[in-house]
């Protein structure tokens, strides 16, 4: 009966894993046994953490509560929470938490430490960056605030994965020492994701490109979605594309270090996109305007692609190619592109 019950919720943690993210989840489930439930439950922690810290309808000093203790409550066997606001997604995961803390609290306790590790720090920087009094509104200044917040909220899940990956004896230790490749992975998907979703995230009141970068091509954040604005708009782009290229060798150099297949396969496919991504938007002006995605045909190939590493490099360098062919001379970014990319093609 015991048994039953635990398989139960096991079960239901991958259907809640399955119902909130689409492709990805996929791919965790295809990791190998050693790591697949504690990567299944980190995923899930995060999207609980995630889910508090995206939450309009709860008031600072509850969020900030739930943040700092987030790392706490993972352990308390049978806690939920029901103030989360409509988004009925997410919310369903919060109000049955308590399955997600009972399988948590059976992994191994070495993949518990890491998780919870993670979890201090993520939900205390979020913490941090939601009352940060050096800026108005949660608009983002400098690009070191950037790198800061991108930290927090995808350098850390870096940090997290390799150590799981050492801690499960799938990759090497040396995966998980050298902090600043871990910090790539998590810096390059969220720059670009933050770079795509910029009408959204508009549209939701919420800015995340530095002022550092646009306070140099605008007044207003708003300023770029007026077609007077789209030159302006245009070289604002470029540059935040630049700014991620910089990324670009460690997430290769980590993925050179990989050995386990199905934990390659784990971290390449969402930096494949992401080059894809980057990639499509670069020049794009369509960002101003709609959230652009890559086509699913697409998306589709790289997946099946993306399986070891001189696919990946060649993956990298068409695109890195195609960003190259789009990089206009009066772009007063030019130059600096031309040579970010000058970096990364003596890589692949
Ligand atoms: C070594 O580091 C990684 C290795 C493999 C994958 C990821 C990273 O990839 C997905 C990929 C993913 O979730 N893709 C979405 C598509 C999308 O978000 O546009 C999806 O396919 O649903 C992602 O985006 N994030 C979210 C953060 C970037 C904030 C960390 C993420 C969240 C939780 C986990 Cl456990 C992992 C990841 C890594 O994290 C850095």
């Amino acid at each position: 009966q015991q048994t039953l019950a635990k398989d139960a919720s096991k079960k239901r943690c991958y259907d809640f894993l399955n119902m909130t993210s689409r492709s990805f989840a996929a791919v965790i489930q295809e990791l190998d046994d050693e790591l697949r439930d504690a990567v299944c439950l980190f995923y899930l922690v995060l999207r609980g953490l995630d889910t508090i810290e995206d939450d309009m309808t709860l008031d600072l000093d509850r969020k900030v509560e739930l943040l700092r203790s987030f790392d706490q409550i993972i352990y308390k066997e049978g806690w939920t929470f029901n103030e989360n606001g409509p988004n009925e997604k997410d919310r369903a995961l919060l109000v049955h938490f308590d399955v997600v803390i009972a399988e948590f609290l059976r992994l191994k306790p070495e993949f518990q430490a890491v998780i919870a590790n993670i979890t201090k720090l993520m939900g205390n920087g979020m913490a941090d960056y939601a009352t940060g009094e050096h800026r108005e509104n949660t608009s983002v200044a400098t690009i070191k605030d950037f790198d800061l917040y991108c930290h927090y909220v995808a350098g850390l899940v870096g940090y997290g994965l390799s150590d799981l990956f050492a801690a499960s004896g799938l990759e090497s230790e040396e995966i998980a020492k050298d902090k600043a490749l871990s910090n790539s992975m998590g810096l390059f998907l969220q720059k670009t994701n933050i770079i795509r979703d910029y009408r959204e995230d508009l549209d939701d009141g919420r800015q995340f490109w530095p002022r550092e970068i646009w306070g140099k091509y605008a007044d207003k954040f708003s300023d770029f979605i007026q077609p007077e604005n789209k030159l302006k708009a245009q070289y604002c782009l470029s540059n935040m594309v630049l700014n991620v290229l910089d990324d670009v060798p460690q997430v290769l150099t980590y993925l050179s270090k990989l050995r386990n297949q199905s934990v390659f396969n784990f971290c390449a496919i969402p930096q494949v996109m992401a080059i894809s991504t980057l990639a499509l938007v670069f020049n794009n002006l369509d960002i101003y305007h709609r959230n652009i995605k890559i086509r699913k045909g697409e998306a589709v190939k790289l997946i099946l692609d993306s399986t070891d590493m001189d696919n990946v490099v060649s993956i990298f360098r068409h695109y890195v190619f195609e960003i190259s062919r789009k990089n206009e001379a009066t772009d007063p970014n030019f130059m600096e592109i031309s040579m970010a990319i000058g970096r990364v093609s003596i890589q692949v």
